[in-house]
Order: structure tokens, then C-alpha cells, then sequence
């Protein structure tokens, strides 16, 4: 099993059950013609965010972690009528590049909303609750994201955060990497934090080899 194959099945996978979405394909290429890094979501597991949140019936979702929009797209894709998306970004270009994406999309300001700056700063300046919330900022930060999320959550909101394997690397107490520490503190704190119930999966495909985690707040 290689890259190779992994990336054939999303490719195979994602023409088999995603209808071509010009929206989509044009936010990923304005974030590539804005020099924004290649880490957005694969479309597959864009679709996952989306079903998720509807499978949840969110109505208010929490992302950090903005880039060029994209996976925001798929989230704010899922609100009902009425609903709102905040999502959080530090780069004042990806908010930008986002800003337009979305409202391309269809989505202005009023559904969803870009707050620029540090993650740790602009969280504790929003109003919850949220019924969904999707991390994938910044790794060496996730335990404190999740302990941001769960502050502004209700019991039954949603929680998932994204590479949190790091190629395996995760299984490795004696990682020095910052992003693999920033993994394994936040799975310390998962399994202490009574008001979290967790799981985390695995993944590969056009993105590699990495996994996920999903939460429900007690
Ligand atoms: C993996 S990308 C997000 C990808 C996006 N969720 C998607 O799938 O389309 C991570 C983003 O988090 C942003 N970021 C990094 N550190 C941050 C921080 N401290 N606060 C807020 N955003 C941060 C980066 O600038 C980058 O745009």
C-alpha cells in the first residue's frame, strides 16, 4: 500500500459520491493562486465535516483553523437557515483569500464569520454555545483549543480534531517534535477531562497518513 494507492481510492472515491462543485474547485484555486499552502481538507473528508455537523443538527459552528475557506465552505454548507459559522485565523492574506471564497459561496459575513488574529485571543471573545466545533489550527495548541472549545460548548456539542497522528508519530512518547507533544498533550487531556467522551481514527488517502478526533461534550 502506498501514497499512490491511497490517493487513486480518494480520487475514485470522491468521483463515485461528490457532484462536481465549481465553488469548491475555484476556493482551492484562488488559495493556490494567493501562495496559500496546500493543507486544506481532501474533499472526502470535507464531506465528512458536512455530514457530521447536519448529523448533529448544528445550528452555531466553531472552526479554528481558516486557510482559503475551504473546509468552512463545507461547514457552513451544513447550517439551517438562521444558522451561524465562526471560524478563526491568525494569517490576516488566508482570512482574506477565505472572506472571498465564502462570499463566492454564498456565505456573507452575517453566516459566517472570520475572526483574525491569534486563535487563543479571539476565542475567549465569542458567545456560545456551539453545537459544532472543528479544530485544525495550529498543533502545538490543540489541548488548549480544546480546552477553549469545550468553554464555549453545551453538553451534546460536537468536537473534531483534525491530524492528530502525525504519520504515527503520535505514538511516540519520546517525540521532540512540537506538533506530535502539542497531539499527545491534547489526548492527555481527552482522557482526563470527564466532560469529553473521544475516539480517534486513522486515515490515509490524497493527504497521506494521518487521523482524527471525534468528541461528544458530556
Ligand atoms: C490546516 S490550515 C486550515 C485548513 C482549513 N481548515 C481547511 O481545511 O480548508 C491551518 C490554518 O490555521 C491557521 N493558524 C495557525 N496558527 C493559528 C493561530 N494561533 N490562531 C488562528 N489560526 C492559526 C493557519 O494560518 C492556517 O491558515
Amino acid at each position: 500500500m502506498t501514497d499512490q494507492t491511497w490517493t487513486a481510492v480518494d480520487d475514485y472515491l470522491a468521483g463515485a459520491l461528490l457532484a462536481p462543485d465549481p465553488v469548491l474547485d475555484t476556493a482551492l484555486a484562488d488559495a493556490d493562486a494567493a501562495g496559500l499552502p496546500h493543507i486544506a481538507v481532501a474533499p472526502n473528508q470535507g464531506k465528512l465535516l458536512n455530514l457530521l455537523a447536519r448529523m448533529a443538527g448544528a445550528r452555531t459552528i466553531l472552526e479554528i483553523g481558516t486557510l482559503g475557506g475551504y473546509s468552512t465552505i463545507w461547514l457552513a454548507r451544513a447550517l439551517p437557515a438562521g444558522g451561524k459559522l465562526v471560524t478563526c485565523e491568525y494569517e490576516p492574506k488566508h482570512a482574506e483569500v477565505a472572506k472571498a471564497n465564502l462570499a463566492r459561496a454564498g456565505f456573507g459575513e452575517d453566516v459566517a464569520e472570520i475572526r483574525v488574529g491569534a486563535a487563543l485571543d479571539t476565542l475567549p471573545t465569542l458567545t456560545g454555545p456551539f453545537d459544532f466545533v472543528f479544530i485544525d489550527a495550529d498543533k502545538a495548541n490543540l489541548a488548549n483549543y480544546v480546552r477553549a472549545s469545550l468553554a464555549l460548548s453545551r453538553p451534546g456539542t460536537t468536537i473534531v480534531v483534525d491530524n492528530v497522528v502525525r504519520q504515527g508519530r503520535v505514538a511516540d512518547p519520546d517525540s521532540d517534535d512540537v506538533n506530535v507533544r502539542g497531539a499527545r498533550e491534547m489526548f492527555a487531556l481527552l482522557a482526563a477531562e470527564d466532560r469529553l467522551d473521544a475516539t480517534a481514527i486513522q486515515t490515509v488517502g490524497g493527504k497521506g497518513y494521518d487521523g482524527f478526533v471525534l468528541a461528544l461534550v458530556r
